[in-house]
């Protein structure tokens, strides 16, 4: 069976413009492991409220971002896997879950090579229902409707991996190396509390109470969002060399009125400069390529939050984008995966 991958990101609208924007959150809201409500409330939420409201101000946000190429996150993930490609003697692919991307056709792309047996990569190195296992589910259910004939394997979060951990460390060290920063906020993507309790696989063990992320062996980190955002910071801070209480994790982007992973990196930010720092670095691991939530949310507003009570410097880390080394870790994963396959064989 020849084998492909196929890497595959969150996806961006097809312009900055409103209609698209609106197209692209309609896809992306009304997928149920993103907004998990019964379909008549999620029909209510998103296509009554949502998207009367917000595709107007997105597609603001959009523009301050969007390059001449198209979408950062788009044209990131596309150099990446240009990289990746190069290492790799098996096909690579690229899809987006949402947006005109899409998995089939990147499914497509490789059983057109000739792949039947197919690793996907979900370009996200922690766990959430909203991201990888909405990935894993559709492709599931492309391939038994459309390519019977398809083998996949499935990638785990990759947060725990040293590969990662270590390209991870040096991307901060590189842009830190001369900066006099008093505090480093490592600032990962939110999402509501009920989403942490709902891939909960131990039935209860998820408290929310702080501790439970953190208890040794449970089968519910491999499924826990917070538990994963929690340890990538602790294995970074840790081959850095950073001292306690100068680094932070927090979450970001909330949409709604539920409860979302706390502390929120906004009224952290704000709390710290009122404090007294004035020399803040900020790193964003949930996101493999830098988008809309990185650039915008992180860089314009949050340097503006930071400023608007004192702070002096906001030095925002990039992303792992293209960056060869991070490349590499996905060479990594699959040649672990074809070493592993013919060794069964
Ligand atoms: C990194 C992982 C991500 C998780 C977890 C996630 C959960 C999540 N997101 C929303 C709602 C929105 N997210 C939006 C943008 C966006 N989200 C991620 C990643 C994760 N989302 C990325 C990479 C991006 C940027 C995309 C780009 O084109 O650059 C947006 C759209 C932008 C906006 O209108 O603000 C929304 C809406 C929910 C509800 C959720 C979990 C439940
Ligand atoms: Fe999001
Ligand atoms: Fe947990």
């Amino acid at each position: 069976m020849k084998k492909g991958i196929l890497l595959v990101n969150l996806g961006s609208p097809d312009s900055p413009n409103p209609k698209d924007v609106k197209r692209y959150l309609g896809e992306f809201l009304m997928d149920e492991r993103v907004i998990d409500v019964p379909l008549w409330a999620r029909t209510l939420l998103v296509k009554g409220i949502i998207l009367n409201t917000r595709p107007k101000a997105s597609a603001k946000a959009y523009k301050k971002i969007w390059w001449d190429e198209g979408s950062p996150l788009i044209v990131l993930s596309e150099r990446l896997q240009e990289k990746v490609q190069n290492q790799l003697d098996v096909p690579v692919a690229l899809a987006m879950r949402y947006g005109s991307m899409t998995i089939k056709k990147g499914l497509q792309e490789l059983v057109d090579k000739g792949c039947t047996d197919i690793k996907t990569i979900p370009l996200y190195p922690q766990f959430a229902m909203a991201t990888t296992e909405t990935i894993d589910v559709k492709v599931d259910e492309l391939v038994s409707k459309y390519f019977p004939q398809v083998k996949i394997t499935r990638t785990p979060a990759f947060y725990n991996r040293q590969d990662y951990i270590d390209v991870l460390s040096a991307s901060i060290a590189e842009k830190l190396e001369d900066l006099d920063y008093e505090h480093i906020l490592f600032s990962y993507h939110g999402v509501p509390e009920r989403h942490i309790r709902k891939s909960d696989v131990t039935n209860g063990n998820c408290k929310m109470d702080g501790k439970c992320c953190f208890k040794k062996g449970s089968l519910q980190h491999e499924f826990c969002y917070r538990h994963q955002c929690e340890i990538t910071t602790i294995n970074v801070a840790k081959k850095l060399g950073l001292k306690n209480g100068t680094y932070s994790t927090t979450f970001q982007s909330r949409l709604g009125f539920d409860p979302w992973l706390k502390p929120y990196t906004d009224r952290t930010i704000e709390r710290m400069g009122k404090e007294g720092i004035k020399k803040m670095a900020i790193v964003t691991p949930a996101f493999v390529s830098d988008c809309l939530e990185t650039l915008e949310e992180i860089a314009m507003e949050g340097e503006e939050i930071f400023h608007e009570v004192g702070g002096e410097e906001f030095t925002v880390i990039p992303c792992l984008n293209e960056r060869d080394d991070f490349a590499q870790v996905l060479s990594n994963i699959t040649m672990e995966w074809i070493a592993t396959e013919t060794v069964i064989a």
